[in-house]
């Protein structure tokens, strides 16, 4: 009977409560309304109600009666007014306090003359009747005057009344956004495997530090999963409460007088968790503890009694769990099985398979918009594929469609299947809005940017949804589309089912967050601007199981993602219906995992032309910026234009594409055939009215040449604004070395450039570009550089050839780019013009600068003439 009493007692908390659900006035009022909880709170009140808490009692009472806005938790945006809601209560208590000295104050003062009476001789006092006057004053009216100032609650009052007023003019969190918030710490543990210890320090997944937490903090949250029924977390949370509380009354940080909870309180909790895990020899000693402490407590024995028959009932088994022989990892698994298993190990970048083909490349779909601006896709998984595009929101559009959301969020819904209802739920935690592409130009943008990349209809495809991940905000494994059996799935929109899936990053994630996909091993982790794509069913309409995939809640930094699910109706056309039997559903095994499709054929991708090959790619860039810089030198000269560009391009308006024919870099007249060119583009220009990437011409940044110790031989830097002074250059060149002399690889990110280098013998050869810039050309760039460099020094590339022909390397490097605007990447042509321009010219009798000028000078009025 004792024992279910006490169980009774702890189930009682099973409701979120307050977070200090032990503080004494808030157990005035809970119990009151709950007459189980009456026992436990009566000790705790005994111990507090000498505090008189009456301010603290009126503000909790204002709290539960007051208006207090739910939900806060569901996402991150929703907690920020709450620092408005803080620096307004700490204002109002910091008056409180102000007040409250100078009552204090005036008390002290006040009983100043009776201490100054007491330390004088009694008869000396006595002796004087003026001073006899005022010892009897002073124990009548003056004593009435100190014991009314003691017993002024204006202060106080006015406190709660203050706080009382804020309710309508602050958001305040409910005990909903309390539960959610714990609940939320308690699932990063169990997602990301953190220690209680850690955590406890401030410490999340070695991510250092938030606020270290108190006794009771800990206590609560140990609190929180005894609720859930989590005994090993709750043992592990309240040992770490017990170690803080002895750790606080050590170094006397909290008053002991005003602790919200008792080591009993803890000990309670531990013991009654242990014996839960089936551990009766423990429980018995922690039970033991606690009621050495409180002798009087009223479960305590009974429930020793009821352990010790349960060992002798069972002939001296313990009955304990042994857990040792599972790691945590096993035994996590084993408690929520092999899908969420395999998504927490994924969300923790463990399990993650590369797939070997994966690969980076430019598409443009045959789009116009992508020609002049092709997107860069990143295939990362096939079959089904998984896209990535980089870059394909822009900063400035991520603001404005953050602003559009933020007001109308609603807490994010999934679909019931039995009652076809939308309902919230705690496998969704997240406050989303829709927004339509005909109220911002900007949506609309993003709406015809997703047509152009996809290639797919978007006509009648759902709204742009934008979401804001909470605390610990995640999404369980779910599919997009909706099954067979789903009621009322999609039905009422006639569009058919979520064939696709095109979901935006909107924000770098510091940790956690990630999307995964669990049957196919696979994680995404955010990258700001970028998008992940993937068709949601095979080409026959059945929904392709493999494409479950979730939302990895957000362990650090914030999270926010905006997606387009495209539906079937319109794709006719686009993605063909194919009842191939390679489209078969793909079958689970044994362990629910989905089997690999053997035979299928590839499925198709979404990019309707043909995929250009790795020459394709830099030429469309090229294309885009001759486009561009034929328009640049029609900007200036107006007419009769010369062109010195090495790409000319043929265009064929009928087709709605464009063909690109090589021909050798000479200049030549315009003709009429430049002159259409020039005209296409600017209708090109017009159509688009915005252009997918804002391509530039001034791709390079700069271009150095180092020595095997990291010393400059030459260098040239194209904007000043990156590296204002020589000293900056400097510093950025030593980086540069002390990153890449090692390292096997091609390519860096470094001071947001990309560089791409190469070295040979004792020289490092280095082009940077900005970070939006294209890889590949750069690449050429770099290629041009060190061809024609080697050509230069006829084949011995080494720093004693180089600086013998230093000022012929010079000249090819002003050949290839002048200001930033690539102007040659062919090798060959560059030696030609250095060749003549150093036959021309006999350096030997001038400057370098003067040689520099004048080939400056040259190619200036090559292209203005
Ligand atoms: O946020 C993510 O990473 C995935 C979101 C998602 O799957 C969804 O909203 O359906
Ligand atoms: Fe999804």
């Amino acid at each position: 009977m004792t024992l279910v009493c006490m169980y009774n007692h702890l189930k009682s908390h099973r409701t979120p409560v307050l977070f200090y659900q032990h503080y004494p006035a808030r157990h005035l009022i809970q119990s009151s309304h709950n007459k189980s909880n009456t026992h436990l709170h009566t000790i705790l009140m005994h111990k507090m109600l000498a505090l008189a808490q009456v301010t603290l009692a009126a503000v909790s009472l204002l709290f539960l009666a007051g208006q207090v806005h739910s939900e806060l938790f569901t996402a991150q945006v929703e907690l920020e007014p709450l620092f408005n809601t803080q620096e307004s209560i700490v204002e109002a208590f910091e008056s409180y306090l102000a007040r409250e000295d100078l009552r204090l104050k005036e008390i002290r003062r006040r009983l100043l003359p009776f201490i100054e009476r007491g330390r004088r001789e009694h008869q000396e006092v006595l002796n004087n009747p003026i001073s006899a006057f005022l010892l009897v004053k002073g124990l009548t009216l003056d004593l009435d005057d100190l014991l009314t100032i003691s017993d002024r609650k204006t202060n106080s009052a006015d406190l709660a009344s203050k706080i009382a007023a804020m309710k309508n003019k602050f958001k305040f969190p409910s005990q909903e956004d309390l539960g959610g918030a714990a609940t939320a710490l308690t699932r990063l543990q169990e997602t990301y495997l953190l220690e209680p210890k850690d955590m406890a320090q401030g410490y999340l997944h070695g991510h250092c530090c938030s606020m270290s937490l108190t006794a009771e903090d800990l206590f609560e949250l140990g609190r929180q999963n005894y609720n859930q029924g989590d005994h090993d977390q709750t043992i592990a949370w309240m040992n770490e409460a017990l170690l803080r509380y002895h750790q606080e009354n050590q170094n006397g940080s909290i008053a002991n007088t005003y602790r919200a909870i008792s080591q009993a309180d803890i000990l309670e909790y531990l013991a009654f968790s242990t014996y839960q895990k089936g551990e009766l020899v423990n429980a018995i000693k922690l039970t033991e503890q606690l009621l050495e402490m409180e002798p009087d407590h009223p479960r305590a024995g009974g429930n020793i009694g009821h352990y010790q028959k349960m060992i002798t009932d069972r002939k001296g088994e313990d009955g304990g769990i042994t857990d040792q022989t599972f790691t945590v990892r096993e035994k996590r698994a084993t408690q929520v099985g092999w899908e969420k298993a395999k998504y927490e190990a994924l969300c923790r970048g463990e399990a993650q398979t590369v797939q070997s083909e994966a690969k980076c490349r430019y598409v443009h779909g045959g789009n116009l918009y992508l020609l002049l601006g092709p997107v860069k896709q990143e295939v990362v998984h096939f079959k089904p594929n998984i896209y990535i595009y980089y870059d394909v929101l822009y900063d400035a559009e991520t603001k404005i469609i953050q602003e559009l959301a933020k007001p109308r969020f609603k807490r994010a819904t999934v679909h019931d299947h039995a009652t076809g209802e939308l309902v919230t739920a705690q496998y969704r935690i997240s406050k989303s809005s829709w927004l339509q592409g005909e109220e911002h130009t900007v949506v609309d943008k993003v709406n015809r940017r997703i047509k152009a990349v996809t290639g797919l209809e978007l006509s009648t495809a759902e709204e742009l949804q934008v979401v804001n991940y909470g605390l610990g905000g995640h999404y369980e494994p779910h599919f997009d589309f909706a099954r067979r059996d789903e009621k009322d799935a999609f039905q009422s929109l006639g569009t058919g089912n979520r064939i696709a899936t095109f979901l935006f990053y909107m924000t770098d994630v510091e940790a956690g967050g990630a999307t995964v996909f669990p049957s196919l091993d696979l994680t995404l982790w955010p990258r700001k601007g970028a998008a992940a794509f993937w068709y949601n069913l095979f080409e026959d309409g059945n929904g392709d199981v493999s494409t479950r995939h979730a939302a990895c809640p957000v362990l650090l930094g914030t999270k926010w993602v905006a997606n387009k699910w495209i539906h079937e109706r319109g794709q006719e056309f686009i993605r063909p219906c194919n009842l191939s039997p390679s489209n078969a559903k793909r079958t689970k095994d044994s362990k629910g995992k989905i089997k690999p499709l053997t035979k299928e054929k590839p499925q198709r991708v979404p990019i309707r032309r043909s995929q250009p090959t790795g020459s394709e790619h830099i030429l469309f860039r090229y294309i885009s910026l001759c486009i561009l810089s034929a328009l640049y030198i029609f900007d200036k000269t107006q007419s009769n234009l010369h062109v010195t560009f090495t790409y000319v391009v043929n265009v064929n308006v009928a087709a709605h594409h464009l063909d690109f024919i090589l021909i050798t870099p000479k200049l030549f007249n315009l003709n009429n055939l430049w002159i259409r060119l020039i005209q296409l583009v600017i209708k090109i220009f017009n159509k688009m009215d915005s252009s997918l990437l804002e391509p530039t011409l001034y791709i390079v940044k700069g271009m150095v040449i180092m020595d095997n110790d990291g010393n400059r031989i030459l260098a040239k830097y194209f904007d000043n604004n990156i590296f204002p002074s020589v000293k900056e250059q400097k510093a950025f060149e030593k980086n540069l070395f002390a990153k890449t002399h090692r390292a096997n690889s091609e390519v860096i990110m470094l001071d947001g450039l990309t560089c791409v280098y190469k070295s040979n013998v004792d020289l490092f050869f280095y082009v940077m570009g900005s970070c939006n810039d294209n890889e590949l050309i750069l690449m050429t760039v770099l290629h041009c550089l060190y061809d024609s460099t080697s050509q230069i020094l006829r084949k011995n590339v080494e720093k004693r050839v180089l600086m013998e022909n230093l000022d012929v390397v010079m000249l090819a490097v002003d050949e290839i780019c002048d200001g930033g605007i690539i102007l040659e990447a062919d090798p060959n042509a560059i030696c030609q013009r250095v060749a003549l321009r150093a036959d021309d010219i006999p350096i030997g009798e001038q400057t370098v600068a003067q040689v520099l000028q004048t080939a400056k000078e040259q190619l200036k009025w090559s292209l203005l003439k």
